[in-house]
């Protein structure tokens, strides 16, 4: 059997804004997968919190999410004129909303809650049946897709992925510094590391990619290459 016509899982999960997204979204394209963003998922759960009121002094009403979290539908859809994914929060678009830098404050916390992660992950575990998708996030090697063919863990140091991060913040027309920015992927890293559920962890048989110093084509190159190595070796 060969490559299209035997589909796999491919699990990429590592630290926050280490370029997971890119990755994934390049080998989805190059290989005909489809690609799911989990975290964006997150943040569309904590953006509805912010905008509707669940926020009281930077704590999470989880009794009233926790009753409402049944009406919170995300779903994703390839915007025509660019081809990329837009995430979708109950019907409306929220691509730009769920990047600012306040739900990137705030999306830990949400994440770390118990329903929110069974809802979500049940999800995505729903988009994944038919198999055929590259899903970034940070526990799809571990829980969200514990037998998934190919398992990425990528890294690369916290001024690095700040950088990269507010090189594109600024290049969109946003108004942020670069300290905040450093500040919440350390923040981001030891929350996610650290919550008692599906903590962000490397799967024992996932491979480790540190693309500090790699360039965005020469990590494409790579992952294509484990794609290839993983489907042969499946087959
Ligand atoms: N190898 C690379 N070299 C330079 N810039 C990169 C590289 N890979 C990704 N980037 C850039 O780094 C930024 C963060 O990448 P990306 O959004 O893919 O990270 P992520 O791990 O998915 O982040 P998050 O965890 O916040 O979703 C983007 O601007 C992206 O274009
Ligand atoms: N599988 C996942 C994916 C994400 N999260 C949480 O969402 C936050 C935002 O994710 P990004 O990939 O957009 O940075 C992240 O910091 C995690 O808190 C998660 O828990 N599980």
């Amino acid at each position: 059997m060969n490559n299209s016509t035997r589909k796999i899982i491919i699990a990429i999960d590592g630290f926050s804004s280490c370029g997971k997204s890119t990755m994934a979204k390049d080998l989805a394209r190059a290989i005909g997968y489809i690609y799911i963003d989990s975290g964006a998922m997150y943040r569309a759960v904590t953006l509805y919190c912010i905008k509707n009121g669940l926020f009281t002094n930077g704590e999470i009403n989880i009794p009233e999410l926790e009753l409402r979290i049944k009406d919170i539908h995300i779903s994703f859809k390839l915007d025509e004129k660019t081809n990329l994914p837009q995430t979708y929060l109950n019907g409306e678009n929220v691509e730009e909303e769920i990047r600012t830098m306040e739900v990137s404050s705030k999306v830990s916390r949400v994440s770390a809650i118990d329903f929110v992660r069974e809802a979500l992950v049940n999800q995505q575990q729903e988009m994944g049946k038919e198999k055929g998708i590259v899903m970034d996030g940070r526990d799809i090697g571990t829980t969200v897709f514990p037998e998934s063919e190919l398992k990425i863990f990528v890294t690369a140091s916290p001024e690095i992925r700040a950088l990269r991060r507010y090189d594109e913040m600024v290049a969109k027309g946003m108004e942020v510094k670069f300290e905040e920015i450093l500040k919440n992927v350390k923040d981001r890293d030891y929350q996610d590391q650290n919550r008692e559920v599906s903590p962000l962890k490397r799967a024992a048989d996932a491979i480790l990619l540190d693309n500090s110093l790699l360039t965005v084509d020469e990590q494409k190159d790579w992952l294509l290459q484990q794609f290839e190595k993983a489907t042969q070796t499946s087959n």
